[in-house]
């Protein structure tokens, strides 16, 4: 067997279907290069068991989130600023906050707490708006790389409608963007893709639309914006551009509809708009929470995905004040059952029919969404979202035994692991995530975030310097759990400090 074979034996959930939640029961799962090589169950393996210990009672593994829209910079200011609808947000607190990230020392500091944050919440993969600024951006890719979470991540273009410090010239935008488009595919990081990003229409000319199509074409990368979100934006693009019928018809002009592309929310999307994005291949991310903040609508996920839509789940963080795919499963959930109590509302009466039940989803489909469906948003589904062979391994180690104050949850007497693994969904949080995998290395350890201490440990850094390790500013976050950076590896570090992360877990064995 190859040096770099690991096995991991246990109970595996994941979604191969919308609603559909398999439990692989003492299964074994050999990753060979960071990919799934091979699922069996412990007796066809007993072979390569003999040296394993049992696994660990309530231990479970699920395939790493997906958080298919995240505003970097605005984790800086996540939980607050909940009093403003879309567009007296954006210029109250958001431009505001993304303009201070040129200050770089900030954004070094900044971007580790965001992605550690996100990384310790499941968070594996996520698609990523960062700035208008070029520099602050090359430090986001270089924090993701150093500390090994996967994703796609985008320059922020916005050439009108801007703040005066904080808008950028239309040949300017298109050259910044791309330059950042060479970086990122420069590192030849197969975790890590560039994206182009023109923030939303109202502050997009028609001309910077399409010179970033055209990038996206030349480079072949992802592109990601925000489609009918809520009534100001919607009417603001009606005004702004009378000659087109919707916010898809614009995208649609501006050459933007692509198969790797994501819309954030959607709630206001026509059926019609819905089919012409599904034919066209384009995802739509579903952010329940920052709908509730900063929407009007709710979006109809089972409605959406019946008419062939691309769906993936987001936090939207900000406008999500949660940085966690868990959460936003929950909020998922919360939202297709407000939809169920809207008709009956409208109904005026107290019958519950079944076509009110339609839009209503459980944890199941919730999950999927995380995983699967964001795969499929990002075009990744042969790569990331369930424990298939062929697939890269990007899984959680989840722990429901964490009872008391230890954890945020308790299990009882008699609880099967279909309900334990449901409060988990429902209750879990970052403690009961013992182990975060990425490519089939182990980039989260208790504390310990894996990648980073080893080149730390190594000497070794990335190619952009860290600020050295910094005092929290003012008004951060304690870093206390997040930036603990001690490693427990012996290991040296190999091409790009890798290496490191490749200790033995407790259920785990290198051959
Ligand atoms: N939710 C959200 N919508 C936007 N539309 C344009 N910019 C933003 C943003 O930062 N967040
Ligand atoms: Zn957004």
């Amino acid at each position: 067997m190859a040096a770099d074979t690991f096995a991991f034996r246990g109970t595996f959930f994941h979604t191969p279907a919308y609603g559909q939640l398999e439990a692989l029961r003492d299964a074994v799962v050999v990753v060979q290069d960071g990919k799934i090589a091979r699922v069996g169950s412990s007796n066809e393996e007993a072979a390569l068991m003999r040296e394993f210990g049992l696994s660990e009672e309530g231990q479970y593994f699920v395939p790493g989130f997906i958080d298919t829209h995240v505003h970097a910079p605005q984790y800086k200011f996540t939980g607050t600023g909940t009093d403003e609808a879309l567009m007296d947000w954006l210029k109250k607190y958001t431009f505001p906050a993304e303009g201070s990230f040129r200050d770089l020392d900030a954004a070094h500091q900044r971007y580790a707490l965001l992605v550690k944050r996100f990384l310790a919440n499941g968070t594996t993969t996520a698609m990523y708006y960062g700035s208008l600024h070029l520099e602050p951006n090359l430090i986001l890719v270089d924090t993701i790389e150093r500390l090994g979470q996967r994703a796609v991540v985008g320059k922020v273009n916005m050439d009108r409608h801007s703040p005066e410090d904080y808008v950028e010239a239309t040949a300017d935008g298109i050259r910044d963007a791309e330059e950042f488009i060479k970086y990122t595919q420069g590192k030849k990081c197969s975790r890590i893709e560039p994206c182009i990003t023109p923030r939303f229409i109202p502050t997009c000319t028609p001309e910077l639309m399409k010179g970033l199509a055209a990038l996206a074409l030349k480079y072949g990368t992802h592109i990601q914006s925000h489609i009918s979100e809520c009534c100001g934006e919607v009417n603001c693009v009606r005004e702004m551009h009378p000659e087109y019928a919707s916010d898809a018809a614009v995208f649609e002009e501006m050459g933007l509809l692509t198969s790797k592309t994501v819309m954030a929310h959607g709630t206001l999307l026509s059926d019609a708009d819905i089919k012409h994005l599904a034919a066209r291949g384009t995802a739509v991310s579903h952010c329940p929470l920052s709908n509730f903040f900063l929407g009007d609508a709710f979006f109809k996920v089972n409605h959406a995905i019946s008419l062939g839509l691309k769906v993936g789940l987001g936090t939207d963080v900000a406008g999500g004040i949660q940085p966690s795919m868990l959460s936003a499963q929950r909020m998922a959930v919360v939202n297709s059952r407000c939809l169920r109590a809207h008709k009956l509302a409208v109904s005026g009466g107290t019958i519950v029919t079944p076509e009110m039940e339609t839009d209503v989803i459980t944890f199941k489909e919730a999950l999927w969404l995380a995983t699967v469906g964001g795969a499929q948003a990002l075009n990744m589904e042969d790569r990331v979202g369930t424990f298939a062979v062929g697939k890269e391994f990007d899984a959680l180690l989840v722990d429901t035994t964490l009872g008391g104050t230890a954890g945020p949850f308790d299990v009882f007497e008699g609880e099967d692991d279909l309900q334990r693994f449901e409060k988990f969904i429902n209750l879990g949080d970052d403690r009961n995530l013992l182990e975060v995998y990425v490519q089939g290395k182990c980039v989260k350890r208790g504390d310990t975030f894996e990648l980073e201490a080893a080149i730390l440990k190594s000497g070794a850094d990335s190619d952009r310097p860290m600020a050295a390790p910094t005092p929290a500013e003012p008004n951060a976050e304690p870093t206390v759990d997040l930036a603990n950076q001690t490693s427990g590896s012996e290991s040296p570090a190999g091409e790009g400090g890798e290496e490191g992360a490749e200790e033995p877990a407790a259920k785990r064995s290198r051959r």
